[in-house]
């Protein structure tokens, strides 16, 4: 086959070309990388909430026509001028946190966050300030600097980390975001500890694998909370000791029931739900002293939380992460090393498959019941 090296890409992409429609699945140009960005082959993406979200017109940083997309793994094709973190054939992973290792984020060893490129990726377009994308002779814009629903994408090269190609593509871009992000906010930013009593707010992909860094950090109580009753088979079997459905609670609020039983409140609270009632049932729920909680979930455009600020005078703490506080390209590496001796689950969180011509289909699926993680095979 000729070489692509150097040369523009047409390939299948789906495009969002205005909030709230269906995505479009039609020929894309895909530019050859500049210098300090990597051209991925995107084998496999999952589909997030946040792609939804974004879909759904409530991003106040969602903008169109845009290419969607950010749990994607695939073959590096080409590489720009200068580029050395990664080669031709590598296989890996797109990070929406990017890592540049130099910026006051990257050095304060405090953050996950990286400053390098945060302002040109929240416009939707790379550091120079142009896109690599084009359909119908218009420019598309870039989305969390991944933009995985098209055969081919170019990223930063700090916003990708090669993983060893003993994972398959449909596992490791799991890792991109769903799982990575649960399991690093128990692991990694909430440092739960051996004996601490958890509760975790919403059973999804990230829900999920809250649980999983909480049985991993030897928790006491995991106490998984969802609106779903058919959530709770799912939680257990991620290792959750209790499950309760906050509809079903009679004359009590969800707080005052987990504080009840944990005598006092939780140790570690989790939102992965995104709804601000619940971020403030989360907080209030914790432990007075020290209880910690922990604001994962993303809430629409203008939604804000509030308790009283009692609650914090009397020692909980509300902080939150993105991508869980994990570093992707110094961590991310390990994780898969951890799935590839069976000590992290991420098989166990694929429920459905699609092709790229069925990703609305997944995008409907993912808003149903029974739905963990879709995952769309790009090839
Ligand atoms: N901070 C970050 O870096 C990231 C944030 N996210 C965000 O995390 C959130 C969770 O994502 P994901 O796991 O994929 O989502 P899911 O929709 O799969 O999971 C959310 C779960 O919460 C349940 N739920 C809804 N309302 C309530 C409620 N009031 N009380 C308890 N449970 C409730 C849902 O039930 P039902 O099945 O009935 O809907 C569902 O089971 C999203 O907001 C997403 O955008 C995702 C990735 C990264
Ligand atoms: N753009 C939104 C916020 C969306 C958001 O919070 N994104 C998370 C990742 S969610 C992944 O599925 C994130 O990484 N946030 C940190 C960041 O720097 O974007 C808005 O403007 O509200
Ligand atoms: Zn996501
Ligand atoms: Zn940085």
């Amino acid at each position: 086959m000729a070489s692509t090296v150097g040369q523009t890409i047409t390939c299948k992409a789906a495009i969002a070309w205005e909030a709230g429609a269906p995505l479009s699945i039609e020929d894309i140009e895909v530019a050859p990388p500049k210098a300090g960005e990597v051209r991925i082959k995107i084998h496999h993406t999952g589909v997030c909430h946040t792609d939804a979200y974004t879909l759904s017109g409530k991003d106040p940083e969602g903008a169109f026509p845009v290419v969607l997309g950010h749990e994607g793994a695939g073959i590096v094709e080409s590489i720009g001028e200068g580029v050395t973190s990664v080669k031709v054939g590598d296989y890996v992973v797109a990070l929406y946190t990017p890592e540049c290792r130099e910026c006051k984020f990257c050095k304060s060893g405090k953050t996950n966050l990286c400053g390098k490129i945060r302002a040109t990726q929240g416009k939707g377009v790379m550091p120079d300030g142009t896109s690599r994308f084009k359909a119908r002779g218009k420019d598309l814009l870039h989305f969390m600097g991944t933009s995985t629903f098209s055969q081919y994408t170019v990223v930063a090269d700090i916003s990708v980390v090669a993983v060893t190609p003993k994972i398959p593509t449909d596992r490791s871009c799991l890792l991109g975001c769903g799982i990575t992000t649960g399991y690093g906010a128990a692991v990694v930013t909430a440092k739960v500890e051996e004996g601490s009593n958890v509760a975790v707010f919403g059973v999804g992909c990230v829900g999920l694998s809250v649980v999983q860094g909480a049985v991993k950090n030897k928790a006491g109580m995991i106490i998984a909370v969802d609106v779903n009753d058919g959530k709770e088979a799912w939680a257990r079997k991620f290792g959750a000791t209790h499950f309760v459905n906050p509809t079903k609670l009679s004359g009590k609020t969800i707080q005052e029931h987990l504080i009840e039983m944990t005598d006092g409140g939780c140790d570690y609270t989790f939102d992965c739900t995104g709804n601000v009632g619940v971020m403030r049932a989360a907080l209030e729920a914790c432990h007075k002293g020290w209880g910690e909680s922990i604001v994962i979930g993303v809430a629409a455009a203008g939604q804000e939380i509030a308790t009283r600020p009692f609650q914090l005078v009397t020692g909980r703490v509300w902080k939150g992460c993105a991508f869980g506080g994990i570093k992707g390209r110094t961590q991310l590496p390990g994780l898969v090393d951890d799935y590839l001796n069976g000590e992290l689950k991420v098989d166990e969180f694929i429920t459905h498959r699609q092709s790229l011509d069925g990703i609305n289909t997944a995008f409907d699926q993912m808003k149903e019941g029974d739905c963990v993680r879709c995952v769309v095979d790009m090839q």
